[in-house]
């Protein structure tokens, strides 16, 4: 009788229809498309600018973005290291979930830490954890700020905040990283485009 993490006696249930038919019905692999990077750099218009190239694809993706999952799953969590430790093994396990069901996760959330992320590609098999960084300077994020946080975190109004009074490991060893050339970035539907043709190479795209 297996034993899992707290809880004793529990064994894993089968089912007959598995990964393989999943794929095979979806006519792609699952994978975990996982956007880092600091606030600001992009991660969530990349994530959108990619489901939308890959649905008309006729490619099933689903976006977990580090904002829209605090609001449920991880409405309970914080900024303070722990807590993002958390929401990250969070959304890698649920990322896990939608590896198996055969469809392309897109993940997009600052995960700073890189101990975190590593646990995440450690989560699903070989090759299906794409890390794509968005390498986009603190004063280009800074000088966008969309949600005027920055502004704030400079003003000390709010504590903790990646990048001004908290770390984030950049990765070193990335599938993909996204630059800016010069002042300024390859346009999202670019970027979404390099994803894809790494997607296609490594075939991503056919089940
Ligand atoms: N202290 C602090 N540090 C960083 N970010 C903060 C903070 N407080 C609020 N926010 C907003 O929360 C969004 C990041 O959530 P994530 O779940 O992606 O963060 S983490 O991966 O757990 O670090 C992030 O969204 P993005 O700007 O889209 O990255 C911010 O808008
Ligand atoms: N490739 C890009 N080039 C120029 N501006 C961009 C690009 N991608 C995103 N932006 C802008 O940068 C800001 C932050 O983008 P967002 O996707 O919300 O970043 P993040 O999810 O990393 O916080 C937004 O105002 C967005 O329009």
């Amino acid at each position: 009788m297996a034993t899992n993490g707290k809880a004793g006696n529990i064994v894993w249930h089968k089912s007959s229809v598995d990964k393989v038919h999943r794929q095979e019905l979806l006519q792609q692999k699952g994978c975990v498309i996982w956007i880092t990077g600091l606030s600001g750099s992009g991660k969530s218009t990349l994530a959108c600018a990619l489901c939308h190239a890959l649905y008309s694809k006729g490619k099933l993706t689903y976006i977990l973005d580090g904002d829209n999952v605090r609001h449920g799953l991880n409405r309970d969590l914080t900024f303070k290291a722990e807590d993002r430790a958390e929401n990250i093994r969070r959304i890698g396990e649920v990322a896990k979930l939608f590896v198996d069901a055969g469809v392309i996760c897109i993940v997009s959330v600052i995960s700073p830490y890189r101990r975190d992320r590593d646990a995440c590609r450690a989560l699903v098999p070989d090759g299906d954890f794409i890390e794509v960084f968005m390498d986009v300077p603190i004063e280009i994020c800074e000088a966008r700020d969309p949600k005027g946080l920055y502004k704030l975190a400079r003003a000390g109004k709010i504590k903790g905040f990646t990048g001004i009074d908290d770390p984030y490991e950049p990765p070193l060893n990335c599938e993909l990283a996204l630059p800016p050339k010069g002042n300024s970035c390859a346009s999202p539907c670019e970027m979404a485009e390099t994803v894809i043709s790494y997607l296609e190479e490594k075939g991503y795209l056919h089940a």
